[in-house]
């Protein structure tokens, strides 16, 4: 019985042992928890939410069929598996999951469909979103996010999203929305405006509440799906491309989309605003395989620097490391926000399926998988102190309060100035597709403003109207 009993003892302070092992773990993670979230700025309540990743593998390359390379690569979409085998030893495969996975079967629409839709959504909705597309150069980043605009079916994502933004647009009754696109690329380290080239390099700031700016960007008001095509066109044409061994028109720079709408709703009169940024970065490289010469070679070293800052900081924040180095380079500090911070973030890791890019594709599954552990905080941006619509609106009261004093002012006295009404001022960072695109047309005035002309031709007519039945009765 003394054995027995002593044999439950130890199993009691066994169990009391594990189970306070635990409750003082649990208790840690949630002291843990509750300082990471306080540390961000108090928004505990707001949920995390992960950063989305997805893996699309190209088809086999005409050369890489020439050259009989083997492929190495597997996809399973049904499963959101990626298996890669060493050619070496083929029973060494490494297995990885993603939330989804597309193979070379998987079309634009398709993709756009099933990841990015959704993410539009709630950019109209008020919410900050991140597109971006990371890998070795030459696996189909620039496929992915541009494709080929003018064809319906080859259309990349950043096309899509105009037509998606449009069609939400011309359903929604009830709701003024303003929408504005600028577009930069990170070139040598140095920040280049891409709708106005030849302007010197631009600067990043961090803005309390807001997080990291450029200020004097340039952004374009576009009313219609075309107008922001042509805008990316237009931007596209200024962007640095050079050639390569592993590509003929691969992209030397790190380009970013950025759209930005503001919507009201006339109703409840809120504000919402949502920002989209698509990126569709410069490729990984080994200067070896890309034959780099000079000044290939000093971009190559540059971009490879941002790249390996962005895996640190992706590493950091998978890890939940208290210091993240987004310092490091002008990409990540970009990135902030779209990285750990306010916004639904969408990585696309892209891969080629060959022998030959076996090293680099294992590189891009390992960062696309610890990408995956990153928690962002988005948030709903309502009523925002910097929204023009609210500018607009303001401007509109005041123009509407003025317009009814003098209604009332005008019978006693016709010699109200006129000079007081003035359409609000164009932002100097406020440029038309016209402009861009060199022509000099000037900008069609808003609604507001040529209802409000419309009402002041009115009222002129009827004074004038007045003074003549005045002068002929006098008569
Ligand atoms: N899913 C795909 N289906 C058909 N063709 C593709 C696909 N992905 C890529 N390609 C083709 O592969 C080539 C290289 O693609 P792309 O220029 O987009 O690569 P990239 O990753 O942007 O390269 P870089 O980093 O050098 O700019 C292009 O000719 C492109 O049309």
């Amino acid at each position: 019985v003394g054995r027995c009993f002593g044999d439950l003892k130890n199993r009691l302070f066994v169990f009391l042992g594990k189970f306070s092992f635990k409750f003082r773990s649990c208790l840690s993670l949630f002291i843990e928890m509750d300082r990471s979230t306080s540390a961000k700025g108090g928004r505990s309540k707001v949920p995390n939410e992960s950063v989305h990743v997805i893996v699309r593998c190209r088809p086999i390359s005409q050369k890489e069929k020439a050259e009989k390379n083997e492929i190495v690569t597997t996809i399973y979409p049904n499963r959101g598996v990626v298996e890669i085998a060493s050619s070496e030893n083929k029973e060494n495969r490494k297995v990885f999951t993603y939330d989804a996975v597309y193979d070379h079967n998987a079309n634009q629409k398709t993709v756009y469909t099933e990841v990015v839709r959704p993410l539009v959504t709630s950019v109209l909705d008020g919410f900050n979103g991140c597109i971006f597309a990371y890998g070795q150069t030459g696996t189909g980043k620039t496929y992915t996010m541009e494709g080929t605009p003018s064809s319906e079916e080859q259309m990349g994502i950043i096309p899509r999203t105009f037509e998606q933004i449009w069609s939400h647009i011309d359903r929604t009754r009830n709701s003024n929305f303003l929408v504005e696109v600028s577009y930069l690329e990170i070139y040598m380290e140095e920040l280049r405006d891409l709708l106005q080239p030849g302007t010197k390099s631009l600067e990043l700031r961090e803005k309390e509440k807001v997080g990291v700016v450029v200020p004097n960007l340039h952004s374009v008001c576009c009313k219609s799906a075309e107008d922001m095509l042509r805008v990316m066109v237009q931007g596209n044409k200024n962007r640095t491309v050079g050639f390569t061994n592993m590509n003929e028109h691969s992209s030397r720079s790190h380009a970013i989309f950025i759209i930005k709408i503001e919507m009201c709703d006339v109703e409840t009169n809120i504000i919402k605003v949502g920002k989209l940024n698509l990126i569709d970065l410069a490729g990984s490289e080994r200067q070896s395989k890309t034959g780099a010469t000079a000044d290939r070679l000093k971009e190559a070293s540059k971009i490879n620097l941002a790249l390996s800052s962005l895996g640190n900081v992706i590493s950091a924040l998978a890890e939940d490391s208290p210091h993240v180095p987004y310092r490091d380079s002008k990409l990540t500090r970009l990135l902030q926000d779209s990285l750990g911070g306010n916004s639904k973030t969408i990585m696309v890791a892209n891969i080629g399926p060959s022998v030959l890019n076996y090293n680099e594709t294992l590189t891009t599954l390992r960062y696309a998988s610890r990408a995956k552990k990153i928690q962002n905080k988005p948030i709903k941006n309502e009523d925002p102190q910097d929204a023009k619509l609210k500018e607009y609106q303001e401007e509109i009261q005041r123009l509407k309060n003025l317009l009814a004093q003098r209604h009332t002012t005008e019978r006693v006295s016709s010699a109200m100035s006129t000079s007081r009404l003035k359409k609000p001022r164009k932002q100097r960072s406020e440029i038309t597709v016209e402009d861009i695109e060199g022509d000099t047309c000037e900008e069609e005035e808003p609604q507001f403003v040529k209802e409000d002309a419309k009402t002041k031709e009115e009222l002129e007519r009827e004074k004038k109207t007045t003074a003549e039945l005045a002068s002929s009765s006098v008569s």
